[in-house]
């Protein structure tokens, strides 16, 4: 088992290059089959779900290659059929979306039931409500389920919940199917923008992405492009949310400032100072912190991933803070572990209550999902001696080299060798 140490850092300094978005990542990867024609992905972060995908897409005759410049060649023209692996596509969440984009294309999609960070309960009802709309039907196994569809055509979709999966993977089915397709109550973030963006590219027809109704007029086949995915505004918020818990200065470099809008916010109020460029942010970290209330919500709201590590800021805040997360209540399996650090946290019906400027004392801790760890390191760079966190696995689902981002501000973070993850266990 892999054990990241992190250690009380003094205040950080510096500037980190931040990764292409994970999440649209995993979307693009499934657009990009969709064509008989070569497509070429830019700065898509070399993370674990995207190794996942290159064997389940390789065992069904599509190539994706890396390049030495870091670009992703993918020719799905060589597809053979939709029948995908059950335990790769269980290993991690989106692989969803390739039944949107290869249903069309082969009438029948086979996939284990989505997997990643688990959080209780991440139904995918609305997934399936759009799929039958358009004309599929489903067949739910006990580790799989089946898609088919013998014509995909255009329909009137309204949410019952705003989700971006949903809104993605009706999109990507409704691109191919005949006729007009409306998606009411769509999810407006940057990961559905990013997604249409790259299907216009391929020749679709979608207007409104970013608000919430989608208008997608069916054509017959999508072409080749070359593509680049947004930066990652997840790491983002979080690499500034370290500014404040250990003072000194953190950029990040090459985003989209307009994509943290509700976590710029909501820093400001905190007290971070911010220095907002066209496309990098300076935090400055020093002064005093206030406690504060925030709930998570869809996009523009303040988004659920940047929740953990905002609990991690405000452990650090004068008085007590509550946070809430409106879209995965049960997304507190942080706290527990923050509590063996000595965190005064209580978590009660979806939200938790935090009593901030209370010590931290470094403990052994255990990352249940990528967010979480985040949200332990940040903990663990404020907190007297050292953190050793296990889990480590989670936290690269969602980093390209965690570690190497936070050094380079000067933060104490390193991963153990095996004989000293030994002795940490035995401790442990
Ligand atoms: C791979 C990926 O992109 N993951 C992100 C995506 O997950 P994911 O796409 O799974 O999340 P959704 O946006 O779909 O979920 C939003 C909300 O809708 C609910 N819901 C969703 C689908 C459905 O069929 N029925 C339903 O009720 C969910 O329980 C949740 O409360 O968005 C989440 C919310 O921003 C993020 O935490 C994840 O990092
Ligand atoms: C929840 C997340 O990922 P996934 O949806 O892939 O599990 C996340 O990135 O925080």
């Amino acid at each position: 088992m892999k054990w990241l140490q992190v250690e009380s850092s003094g205040p950080l300094s510096g500037s980190v290059h931040i990764q292409g978005s994970k999440n649209s990542s995993l979307a693009l990867l499934a657009a990009a089959c969709m064509s008989g024609e070569p497509v070429v992905l830019q700065g898509i972060p070399y993370l674990l779900d995207m190794q996942v995908i290159k064997s389940i897409t390789a065992s069904i005759g599509i190539r994706m290659e890396s390049r030495e410049n870091g670009d992703i060649f993918i020719d799905a023209s060589g597809m053979r059929h939709s029948d995908l692996d059950r335990k790769g596509t269980s290993a991690y969440r989106a692989s969803y979306y390739f039944i949107g984009a290869l249903l069309a294309k082969t009438g029948k999609v086979t996939i284990g039931y989505p997997g990643g960070d688990n959080f209780v309960s991440r139904p995918i009802d609305q997934h399936l409500k759009a799929l039958k709309a358009l004309g599929a039907t489903i067949e739910l196994n006990e580790d799989h389920y089946v898609v088919r569809a013998t014509r995909l055509k255009g329909a009137s979709i309204f949410f019952d919940t705003i989700t971006s999966g949903a809104t993605i993977n009706a999109m990507l089915a409704a691109v191919l199917a005949e006729g007009r397709t409306e998606l009411h109550n769509a999810a407006r973030d940057p990961e559905v923008v990013d997604t249409a963006n790259m299907l216009n590219r391929m020749g679709a027809r979608i207007v409104g992405a970013g608000t919430d109704c989608i208008r997608i007029e069916g054509v017959r086949e999508l072409s080749g492009c070359t593509y680049s995915v947004i930066p990652d505004r997840l790491i983002a918020g979080a690499f500034l949310m370290a500014a404040g818990i250990n003072g000194g200065s953190v950029t990040v470099e090459d985003i989209i400032p307009e994509h943290l809008g509700s976590c710029l916010a909501k820093l400001k109020e905190v007290g971070l100072e911010l220095e907002v460029r066209d496309s990098s942010i300076t935090a400055y970290g020093g002064g005093l912190l206030k406690a504060t209330r925030m709930r998570t919500g869809m996009y523009p709201l303040f988004a659920t991933d940047l929740q953990q590590p905002l609990t991690a800021l405000l452990l650090f805040a004068q008085g007590r803070s509550i946070v809430s997360d409106k879209i995965y209540p049960e997304r507190f399996s942080h706290v527990p572990q923050l509590r063996r650090m000595g965190a005064q946290i209580e978590v009660r019906s979806g939200s938790a209550f935090i009593k901030g400027g209370q010590p931290l004392t470094g403990s052994h801790v255990h990352a249940t999902d990528v967010r979480a760890g985040t949200c332990l390191i940040l903990a663990g760079l404020g907190a007297e001696g050292k953190t050793f966190i296990s889990g480590v696995e989670h936290i690269e689902r969602g980093y390209a080299d965690v570690i190497s981002m936070f050094r380079t501000l000067g933060a104490k973070v390193e991963l153990l060798s095996n004989a000293a993850a030994e002795a940490v266990v035995s401790r442990a």
